[in-house]
């Protein structure tokens, strides 16, 4: 291993490169992964997603060097998700987003092969289990990661309107991020960035959410690098879908 150099999106540290530090990337359980609909399997066991996102306060709004996160205090099971594929209740941790330098591409999974401008992705994870976050993402019932595309449209999506106030607590209520419908794709797959691990349930609604083209481009203001660097834009934050290797995809709907 050579010194503790950091990954990226770019030429010489971006995806291609990142199993030669975290050979779990070239693992049977990676994701994001390509969903075919018509090869899904209509499973009616799968209970529907319940989501009490009772306003959990979030925690300010941060640029981690590869994605703008919005972080929640995750001290009990106020922000939670259950149902679905999840055997038990898993909390929220944080929520992120990916996204492209233009529309046509920027999402981490795709749908026959169409990538979407943007895809967010709601961390949680299994705190009945496990005692740390950081103990779940090592364990294969770890994590449940939700992802919702996001399309570019005229009108704005309320939830997004926040204005995010300097130095302000944000009160992001994550509801408002979500599409009216809850169906959703279900497969076994793993962190989407290093360190890769092969610990998420993943559950991907069908429905995307609409965002207007000022919130997109606001994205696109944001930057990898810090202030002492050459100015480097987030963009392409996204990890290309990953092979299949015989996992089966679920729908929680026909
Ligand atoms: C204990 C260290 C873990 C830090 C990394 O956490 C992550 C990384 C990726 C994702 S994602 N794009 O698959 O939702 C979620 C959480
Ligand atoms: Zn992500």
């Amino acid at each position: 291993m050579t010194g503790h150099h950091s990954w990226g999106y770019g030429q010489n540290d971006g995806p291609s490169e990142w199993h030669k530090l975290y050979p779990v990337a070239q693992g049977n359980c990676q994701s994001p992964i390509d969903i075919i609909p018509a090869q899904a399997i209509y499973d009616p066991c799968l209970k529907p997603l319940s989501i009490s996102y009772r306003s959990g306060s979030s925690l300010d709004i941060s640029n981690n060097g590869h994605s703008v996160m919005v972080d929640f205090k995750d001290m009990d099971d106020k922000t939670a998700i259950y149902g679905g594929p999840l055997e038990s209740s898993y909390r929220l941790k944080q929520f992120h987003f990916h996204w492209g330098a233009s529309d046509d591409s920027g999402s981490e999974h795709t749908i026959n092969g169409k990538s979407f401008p943007c895809e967010l992705h709601l961390v949680h994870w299994n705190a009945k289990k496990y005692m740390t976050f950081a103990d779940a993402v090592e364990a294969t019932d770890g994590l449940a990661v939700t992802g919702v595309f996001l399309e570019v449209r005229k009108t704005a999506q309320a939830g997004l309107q926040q204005k995010t106030e300097k130095n302000n607590s944000l009160h992001f209520n994550p509801t408002s991020l979500l599409p009216p419908c809850l169906d959703y794709w279900t497969y076994p797959g793993s962190l989407t960035t290093p360190p890769l691990n092969e610990s998420v349930t993943w559950i991907v609604l069908k429905e995307a959410i609409q965002i207007s083209d000022k919130q997109m481009e606001k994205f696109r203001t944001l930057l990898f690098t810090t202030e002492e660097e050459e100015r480097i834009q987030m963009v392409n934050n996204f990890r290309p879908p990953q092979p299949l290797k015989g996992r089966v995809v679920r729908a929680s709907f026909k």
